[in-house]
C-alpha cells in the first residue's frame, strides 16, 4: 500500500478550540494544551444569505487525526459550514483556521495547498471521461497547472504526473475501483460515483478531508466498506471532519459528533449523548432549536 495516508499518528477523536478564550467546540485536555494547534478550527463563524442566517456563530476544533461528525436536520446550515471551510464562501464574520494558520480570507485553492480536501453531497464526475483521468482531474497543486511551471520545468511535470497516475491507481486498489479505472465514469453506479469522490479527494494526500454525506444513496454492503475506508485514512492520522444523516455510519466512525440546528450549535457530545438529547430529538422531529 502506498503513504498517500501515512501521516502523523492518531488522535482520540476529541475536538478542543485552537481558540482557547471561547471554550467552544468541545473540550480541550489540559495535557494536549501546549501542543499542536487544532488540524481545523472554526470561531464564531456566521453568514447569511438575504434574510437566512445559515450559519450563525458557529464554532468548531478537531485535533490532528481526529474525527468529528456534523450532522442536524435538513437546512441546519452544515453543508454552508463546509463551503465556509473549503472556502468556496467566504463568511461575514468569524475565522478559520488550518494547523493554526488564519485562512478565512484566502481562496479555496490556497486551503488545499495547506492540506484540506472535501467531497461533495453530489458527486459530479465527468461523465465522458474514464475513472483514472477523473482521478487526475482531481485537485493536486501540480507544478505543471501552470503555464510557467510546464515551459520551464518539462522534466519535473513529467516526474509529477508519473507519481500522479501511480498515486491515482493505488488509491483506486484501495477503493476496489481498479477494475473499472479504463471504463467511462458514466457506468458507475451512485455507490461507486461516490467512492470515486471519495478517492479524488484523496488525490491531494490531504490532511484534512471533509466529507458530505458519503453514505447517501450506498447500498448496505457498499456502506460498510466505505465505513472502513474512512475508518482506515483517519487511523492512519488524516483528520476528518464528516457529515452524514446516517447514524449508524456516525456512531462507528464518529467518537463525538456536533448538531447543528438553524445555522447554530446546538449540542455536542457522543453519539449515543446526542441522541438522547431532548433538544436534538425536538430539532429532528421539527421544533426546533427556538
Ligand atoms: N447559496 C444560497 N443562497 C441562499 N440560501 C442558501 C444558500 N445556500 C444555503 N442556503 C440556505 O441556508 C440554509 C442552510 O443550508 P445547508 O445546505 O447548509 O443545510 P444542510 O444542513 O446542509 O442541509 P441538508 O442536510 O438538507 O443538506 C438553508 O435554509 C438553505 O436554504
Amino acid at each position: 500500500m502506498s503513504d498517500f495516508a501515512s501521516s502523523p499518528g492518531q488522535g482520540d477523536g476529541s475536538t478542543g478550540s485552537a481558540y482557547p478564550s471561547t471554550g467552544a467546540g468541545g473540550t480541550r485536555s489540559p495535557a494536549r494544551a501546549s501542543q499542536a494547534p487544532a488540524a481545523l478550527a472554526v470561531e464564531s463563524v456566521s453568514i447569511a444569505f438575504g434574510g437566512v442566517r445559515a450559519v450563525d456563530g458557529m464554532s468548531l476544533a478537531i485535533e490532528p487525526g481526529g474525527m468529528l461528525g456534523l450532522i442536524g436536520p435538513n437546512g441546519a446550515g452544515k453543508t454552508t459550514m463546509f463551503n465556509l471551510i473549503a472556502g468556496t464562501l467566504r463568511p461575514d464574520a468569524g475565522r478559520i483556521a488550518i494547523g493554526g494558520v488564519s485562512v478565512e480570507r484566502e481562496a479555496a485553492s490556497r486551503r488545499v495547498g495547506r492540506g484540506l480536501a472535501r467531497t461533495f453531497q453530489l458527486p459530479r464526475p465527468f461523465l465522458a471521461m474514464s475513472v483514472l483521468e477523473n482521478m487526475l482531474a482531481a485537485p493536486q497543486g501540480q507544478v505543471g497547472e501552470t503555464l510557467l511551471g510546464n515551459f520551464f520545468r518539462p522534466r519535473e511535470v513529467a516526474r509529477q504526473e508519473r507519481a500522479a497516475v501511480e498515486r491515482a491507481r493505488e488509491l483506486l486498489d484501495f477503493l476496489q475501483l481498479a477494475r473499472l479505472q479504463d471504463e467511462e465514469a458514466r457506468v458507475l453506479s451512485g455507490g461507486q460515483r461516490k467512492l470515486l469522490e471519495f478517492g479524488r479527494a484523496l488525490m491531494a494526500d490531504p490532511a484534512i478531508v471533509l466529507l458530505d454525506e458519503p453514505a447517501a444513496g450506498v447500498n448496505p454492503a457498499l456502506l460498510d466498506f466505505m465505513i472502513d475506508r474512512i475508518a482506515t485514512i483517519n487511523a492512519r492520522g488524516m483528520t476528518v471532519l464528516l457529515i452524514e444523516h446516517n447514524m449508524d455510519m456516525i456512531r462507528r466512525l464518529c467518537p463525538r459528533v456536533l448538531v447543528m440546528a438553524q445555522g447554530r450549535r446546538l449540542a455536542e457530545g457522543s453519539p449515543d449523548e446526542v441522541v438522547r438529547n431532548a433538544e436534538v430529538i425536538g430539532a429532528y422531529l421539527g421544533g426546533a432549536a427556538a
